[in-house]
């Protein structure tokens, strides 16, 4: 398995899982400040929790961010900004988002149903994207398999753009994804916890054992 493969464990919520997910060798821990997900951290707690994690390592995950809100996280020391957003979102939102954080440190995760276009545009306002599994009841975090084979047809019609591929990675399909699909960042959170927000330390363990 390819060892420069990047892997992000999402929805940490405690200081022994983020002390985990670091020390079995994560390139990123991400802290999901969306009120509204089972996982959700306050500012304040996510930045006692984000004290911990080295930087460059340092990701929140939010929808739909208001300015003033993206500002409090990036002074908050954050080094990645996830956002979760319609694929309609207009030009003037991405603009101030890619402004306030930079296009380096702007990762965008647009919700994309399955006969949705991908917006091509988005791409001049960040150097990443991820492709997470659409639901029409939630914006993330579903457990489920997205479409692989369209995360292959971007990256490659894209090469420019660094792609996370995300939506229902566990141990028992990390390989599988790895070896069919081109993914070279994974992102990984609700299959590897006991419920919400509650990693397992068994399953972040066999992850690691499989994909490093
Ligand atoms: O996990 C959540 O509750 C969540 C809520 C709102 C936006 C994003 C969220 N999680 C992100 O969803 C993907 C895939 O998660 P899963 O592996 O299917 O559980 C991942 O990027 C999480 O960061």
């Amino acid at each position: 398995m390819s060892r420069t493969l990047k892997i992000k464990i999402c929805g940490l919520t405690r200081e022994e899982d983020v002390d985990q997910a670091l020390s079995l060798g994560a390139d990123f821990c991400g802290f999901i400040l969306y009120p509204k997900s089972p996982r959700a951290l306050s500012l304040e707690r996510a930045t006692e929790l984000v004290s911990r994690v080295p930087a460059g390592k340092r990701v929140m995950v939010d929808v739909a961010t208001d300015c003033q809100a993206l500002e409090r996280y990036r002074d908050a020391g954050f080094d990645y900004f996830q956002i979760h957003c319609s694929p309609e979102t207009d030009a003037a939102t991405l603009e101030a988002w890619s402004q306030l954080v930079g296009r380096d440190r702007l990762w965008l995760a647009p919700r994309l149903a399955p006969n949705d276009v991908f917006p091509i545009a988005m791409m001049e306002y960040a150097d990443t994207l991820l492709i997470d599994t659409f639901s029409k009841d939630q914006v993330g975090g579903t457990g489920k398999v997205g479409d692989w084979a369209r995360f292959n047809r971007l990256k490659s019609a894209h090469p420019q753009i660094h792609w996370v591929l995300a939506g229902g990675l566990s141990p028992d399909n990390v390989r599988l994804a790895v070896t069919s699909t081109t993914a070279q960042h994974l992102d990984i959170n609700s299959g590897v916890e006991t419920q919400p927000g509650i990693k397992d330390p068994a399953k972040l363990r066999e992850v690691f054992r499989l994909l490093r």
